[in-house]
């Protein structure tokens, strides 16, 4: 998606450890109309399938998820939590993730009344790096026999492998675009074609 490239390239820094810091319209302050041409590109990629939940992984999911869910026909948007809570009840689905920017693992949790196997669903996200935090709602599809019908990505970081791994496995993953290679010391971004 080129207006997303050319934000990531006006927009984006480079840091140490293989980070890409786009939180100037993306996972800090959001570009909310961003947002929405990112859901509108989805909802083309995914047309013809019977999408009943989107399901994302807070924190950085969350808004993404919720204005994409416009374009999937105002369909529930479901956060995984990454810590118990009081306001957590009943049964849940629980898995747990290593988190790229927290350099710790997480459980994930979601309630069993919001997932099920009637569901079709699919999985959103702002970055896809390694691959674990999809690992971990995946997880929770199969936990609820539920059905992953696709993920939709904004920044793939193709160079460090979870998409292509998740591809491999028969996954649909749509990401808007997918870094190839980055450069801290001269900041450049290279994009797949
Ligand atoms: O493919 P991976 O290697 O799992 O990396 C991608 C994940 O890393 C980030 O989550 P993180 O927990 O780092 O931060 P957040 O709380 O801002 O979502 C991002 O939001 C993805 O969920
Ligand atoms: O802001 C972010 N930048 C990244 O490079 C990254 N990788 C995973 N999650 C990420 N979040």
């Amino acid at each position: 998606m080129k207006e997303l490239e050319d934000r990531i390239r006006r927009e984006g820094t480079i840091k140490p450890g293989n980070v890409l810091k786009v939180d100037a319209f993306l996972n800090h302050q959001c570009d909310v109309a961003l947002y929405d041409a990112m859901g509108r590109a989805w909802a083309e990629h995914f047309a013809g399938k019977n999408i009943t939940k989107i399901l994302t992984i807070e924190a950085s999911g969350i808004g993404i998820a919720c204005v994409a869910a416009r374009h999937f026909g105002d369909v529930p948007v479901i956060f995984a939590k990454k810590a118990q809570s009081i306001n957590l009840d009943g049964d849940q689905y629980v898995s747990t993730v290593y988190s790229f920017t927290k350099q710790r693992e997480f459980p994930v949790i979601v309630s069993r009344k919001y997932l099920g196997p009637d569901d079709h669903v699919l999985l959103i996200d702002d970055f896809l790096a390694n691959g674990k935090a999809l690992h971990g709602l995946i997880d929770i599809c199969e936990h609820a026999g539920a059905t992953v019908e696709g993920i939709g990505i904004a920044i793939e970081k193709g160079f460090q492998g979870g998409g292509d791994e998740l591809r491999s496995l028969g996954y649909d993953v749509d990401s808007l675009a997918v870094v190839d290679s980055m450069d801290p010391q001269n900041g450049t971004i290279e994009f797949r074609a």
